[in-house]
């Protein structure tokens, strides 16, 4: 809990949407836009799934830098985590209740929202503007949107995705260092197509100076409303799993490679921790590609999957016996 003096009450609760799609890098723009501005937050994780990810690794960050930044270390974050559902649908209750208690208790400079990427943004915006509390600045929201999978997920799953694009003021593309000019800019020009308002970054977001990050912290947001009817209800389901365990790193990549494969079913999203022998396996998958990261500490050991169809009965089955090798 943050113990500086509190933002005068006389202010109001400034609020920053950072969506994106499942795996578009949320939270790796979260961390870096924390590091570049060192300002008071609380961010508001809304993940899709009912154990949290993201909360972990935002709050393991911050810790890492507050170690690094001991001279300057004036960074304060706090992450408040909604898991019981999308912010944007059934359970919008929970979330606008969740916004008045991080308002009373500890209410930050700035609220950053990360909705989880299948939530509808218009739908997002429509809720934190219709609570009918007056304490609330929404700034523009931004959109983060991995260049590698665009065309693909902007096709498979084109309601949220355009609405993402739709209700953004800033669109920033993430993922681009391996990418060609040309990929960019046909890209861009698809963008442009669906909103020809946004500013939309194609470079690097991790060269950025500082007039780029406080452009984010500016002006009011005025659009809030997408004409087009959306359903998203079944379009994604998830399968969560606690204790996950793969005896070494090897039994693990086989596991990634036929989960990549389509063995499981159609999952465009996994990510969590396995634990091995000494050591924990944290691992992410965003479509085709998978990382994994040999950590010595002490996460828990869980993971979410998030696909339509998956195979949850095979799913859960593979990750038993892999536990089962114990
Ligand atoms: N190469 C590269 N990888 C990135 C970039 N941004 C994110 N990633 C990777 O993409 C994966 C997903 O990133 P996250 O930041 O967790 O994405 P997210 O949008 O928060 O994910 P969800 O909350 O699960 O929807 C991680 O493996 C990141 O390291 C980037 O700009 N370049």
């Amino acid at each position: 809990m943050n113990k500086k003096a509190k933002r005068k009450k006389v202010e109001k609760l400034k609020i920053l949407v950072i969506s994106g799609f499942l795996g578009a890098g949320k939270t790796t723009f979260i961390k870096e836009m924390v590091k570049n501005t060192k300002r008071e937050y609380v961010i508001f994780e809304n993940e899709f799934g009912d154990v949290n990810i993201d909360g972990e690794i935002l709050r393991n960050n911050t810790e890492e830098m507050k170690e690094n930044n001991q001279k300057n270390g004036n960074v304060e974050l706090n992450v408040w985590e909604l898991t019981s559902g999308c912010a944007c649908c059934s359970t919008k209750a929970d979330f606008i209740s969740s916004l008045l208690v991080i308002d009373n208790t500890l209410n930050p400079d700035f609220l950053i929202v990360e909705p989880s990427g299948i939530a509808i943004l218009s739908n997002i915006l429509k809720n934190v503007t219709n609570t009918g509390y007056d304490r609330i600045k929404m700034f523009p929201p931004i959109t983060i949107i991995d260049a590698g999978t665009y065309f693909k997920y902007k096709n498979k799953y084109d309601e949220i995705f355009i609405d993402q694009i739709k209700m953004a003021a800033y669109i920033q593309l993430s993922k681009v260092e391996n990418m060609v000019d040309e990929e960019l800019q046909l890209i861009y020009e698809d963008i442009k197509s669906f909103n020809p308002n946004a500013d939309i970054f194609t470079n690097d977001y991790h060269n950025q100076n500082t007039d780029y990050w406080n452009a984010l912290f500016s002006g009011e947001l005025v659009k809030t409303e997408n004409s087009d009817l959306i359903d998203v209800k079944n379009k994604m389901k998830n399968v969560t799993y606690k204790n996950s365990y793969a005896d070494n790193p090897a039994i693990f990549v086989s596991f990634l490679e036929k989960l990549i494969s389509g063995f499981y079913g159609d999952i465009n999203r996994a990510k969590g921790v396995f634990k091995g022998n000494d050591y924990n396996m944290h691992f992410d998958v965003v479509d085709t590609n998978y990382n994994i990261t040999i950590l010595e500490d002490s996460s828990e050991n869980k993971a979410v999957f998030i696909g339509n169809p998956i195979d949850k009965e095979l799913l859960i089955k593979e990750l038993d016996e892999m536990r089962n090798l114990k």
